[in-house]
């Protein structure tokens, strides 16, 4: 299911848009903007419809008027600074409520915005309120019934929660986890232990400071010592009131990073902690009193895939974080090579740098990579929001199996193709502007900074890729095995369909009757789907040489440099969360960058002369 532009919407009229959406101050950026053949308004109303607009309006305002998120130009807050600062944000984003529960069931796209509005301003902020409210309260609700108390608390921010599976020697191998949960049938318990410092959990985001609460991924061993594999439990692991650890654990923070240094990430050490046998995430099996273990997966591989489904909502969450991150860079270098102006026809007349070919060859195939990431990022979440009211309301059908698979393979594949994407553009944003692309102030330095660990977190992108690579292949297998069944050879070719659909010319309605005829998969396979896939591989391989596809993109790239702006107008924020002097909505880059750059060096040294007096 792909989101639906908003097409009513959009035919709406000119004044609805001009109240959502008012126009830019005029200035350098006004003589791009007269030049684009469409009307970016209509085009934000098509693709993200009113309401949505409303919803980004709304957070956007109570940011920009908030003194919490005032800006700090020219101040180096310390990292404890940052950190404190990003909690009472967090805080502050409790407080305000963006979204109701009946508007999330309404129109789930509504809280993807929302992570993306928080982000637009500062990822760490809003990475720590979704790692409480989303990662550690969405694995607690998709477990069962028994913690809708406990769920209050986490809504109300009574107790602040943490996502702990990494250990400091496994990350990647989640298998290899060794932090033990060994059942107690005598006191009705879990003991948690670390058996070692490498079996510390490490990385965890919210955990160095702030977290109360953890979901602590462990080996979990019954009272016959077996090991029933990898399971998730909820570990006090400080005091609510006091923030100290609780007996037995040993907490910190792990120190600065590269990025992201708003948010507390820590280590824990558990030392035969013990928990209440409610505390274990019955999510893919229990433990009786006895101390009996059961599990409505009886393939053990099933229960793994399950125990691991949760890490599948933040890689496509982290592929519209991705998309995002690369939205944010190109505001930034596209607005400002339509105002840098170099060399030129003639001494007196210099030209916007976006004029010469080859800055038009750096930045547009990512304004097209931006707009094609951010409809393929809401659609996946759309089909991931199928898979997530499944899992809520406890379906075990073959079909919710079917699309857990799907959602991991698209995830596993999203994730690194998005994380990529903008990581490689960020930096060629930052060249792109030359040397004020590298001042910090410009904030090209923190998106790409902040982008990197979507590479990592969530899983390595090449360890994802393989599993995207696993998942074809097995159903390559399956094919020539002729192991599937019919609904899911259906499955199969209405999704091929739609991958390939635009180079080959198929139709859905071709395939679809090959197959209600009860034709061979293999066969139609071999017959249909290859040749056309052939014929359009070798299309656009070996007819269009590749002068001649540079000549075609370079064409396009001249009608579509006098559209980027207005194509960047479409989804920046505003300026006040755009934070960027040379990024700004009205181009008045030159001057005001002179004044921003002085004012703040002026501020700095009167600061220093100050201090040591
Ligand atoms: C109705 C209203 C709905 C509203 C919806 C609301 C949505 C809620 C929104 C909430 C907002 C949330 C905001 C989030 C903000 C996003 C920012 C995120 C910030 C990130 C913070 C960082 C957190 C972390 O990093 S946590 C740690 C993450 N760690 C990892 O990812 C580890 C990586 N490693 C692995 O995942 C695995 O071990 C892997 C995949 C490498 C596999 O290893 P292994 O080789 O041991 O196993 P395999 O043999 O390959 O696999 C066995 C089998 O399992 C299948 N499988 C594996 N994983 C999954 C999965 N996730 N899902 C399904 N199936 C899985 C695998 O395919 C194999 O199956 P086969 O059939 O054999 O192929
Ligand atoms: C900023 C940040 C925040 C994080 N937040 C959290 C959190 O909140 N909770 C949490 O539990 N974790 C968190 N993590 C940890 C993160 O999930 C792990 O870093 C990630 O899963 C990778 O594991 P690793 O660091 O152990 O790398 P490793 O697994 O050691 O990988 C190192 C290298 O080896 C390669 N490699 C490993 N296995 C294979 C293989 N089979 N085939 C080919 N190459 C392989 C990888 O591609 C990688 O290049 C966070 C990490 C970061 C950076």
């Amino acid at each position: 299911m792909a989101p639906t532009p908003n097409v009513k919407e959009a035919t709406g009229n000119q004044s609805s848009w001009n109240t959502l959406l008012p126009d830019f101050p005029k200035g350098p950026l006004s003589k791009y903007r007269k030049k684009a053949s469409f009307n970016w308004k209509e085009m934000a109303v098509f693709l993200d419809g009113e309401d949505i607009i409303r919803l980004k309006n709304r957070i956007f305002s109570a940011l920009e008027s908030d003194p919490f998120f005032a800006h700090h130009p020219g101040e180096e807050l310390s990292r404890e600074k940052y950190q404190e600062l990003t909690f009472l944000r967090c805080k502050r984003l409790f407080e305000y409520d963006f979204l109701t529960q009946q508007e999330i069931i309404e129109n789930p796209l509504k809280i993807l915005n929302m992570v993306i509005c928080i982000g637009m301003y500062d990822w760490s902020p809003c990475l720590q309120f979704f790692l409480h409210c989303g990662v550690f309260g969405g694995t607690i609700l998709s477990a069962s019934k028994r913690f809708a108390d406990f769920a209050k608390k986490i809504y109300n921010m009574e107790i602040f929660g943490c996502f702990a599976l990494t250990e400091l020697s496994h990350g990647t191998n989640t298998k290899g986890i060794r932090t033990t949960a060994t059942f107690d049938h005598n006191t009705q318990e879990f003991i948690i232990n670390s058996p070692d410092f490498e079996a510390a959990k490490f990385w965890v985001g919210n955990m160095g400071k702030h977290a109360t609460h953890a979901v602590v991924y462990a080996q979990l061993y019954t009272p016959d010592g077996q090991c029933q594999g990898l399971h998730s439990f909820i570990v006090q692991i400080r005091d609510t009131k006091t923030l100290l650890p609780m007996p037995g654990v040993m907490v910190g923070d792990i120190g600065k990073k590269i990025g992201q240094n708003g948010l507390d990430n820590g280590f824990a050490m558990f030392h035969n902690v013990r928990i209440p046998k409610e505390s274990i995430l019955n999510i893919t099996g229990d433990v009786s009193p006895e101390g009996k273990y059961s599990s409505s997966f009886k393939d053990v591989k099933e229960r793994f895939s399950a125990a691991l489904g949760s890490l599948s909502t933040g890689r496509i969450l982290i592929t519209a974080v991705s998309a995002t991150n690369l939205k944010l860079a190109l505001s930034i270098a596209i607005r400002f090579s339509a105002t840098r102006h170099q060399f030129g026809p003639t001494d007196e007349e210099e030209i916007p740098v976006i004029e010469y070919q080859t800055q038009q060859w750096r930045l547009l195939p990512y304004l097209a990579a931006a707009y094609a990431l951010d409809y393929f990022s809401k659609s996946l979440f759309e089909n991931f929001v199928e898979f997530y009211a499944g899992l809520l309301t406890k379906q075990r059908s073959q079909r919710q199996a079917d699309l857990g698979r799907e959602i991991h393979a698209l995830s596993a594949a999203s994730k690194p193709l998005s994380s990529w994407t903008a990581q490689q553009a960020a930096q060629e944003c930052r060249e792109a502007c030359g040397g004020h692309g590298y001042l910090a102030m410009n904030r090209l330095g923190e998106i790409r900074n902040d982008n990197d660990p979507n590479c990592t977190y969530e899983g390595d992108n090449n360890v994802l890729l393989q599993q995207t690579s696993n998942y074809l292949m097995s159903w390559m297998n399956c094919i020539r095995s002729k192991r599937l069944s019919f609904k899911y050879e259906m499955h199969y070719y209405i999704r091929q369909e739609k991958a390939m659909d635009v180079s080959t010319g198929w139709s859905e309605a071709d395939i679809r009757s090959s197959v209600m005829s009860g034709r061979d998969s293999v066969d139609i396979f071999y017959e249909i789907c290859l040749p056309q896939l052939r014929s359009g591989i070798s299309r656009s391989i070996y007819r269009e040489t590749t002068a001649e596809v540079a000549k075609c993109v370079s064409f396009l790239f001249k009608q579509l440099k006098d559209d980027a702006v207005a194509l960047v107008d479409v989804f920046a924020p505003p300026d006040f969360i755009l934070n960027s002097p040379i990024g700004k909505a009205s181009g008045e880059v030159r001057l005001l960058v002179f004044h921003v750059y002085t004012f703040y060096s002026c501020v700095i040294h009167k600061w220093n002369v100050h201090n040591r007096t």
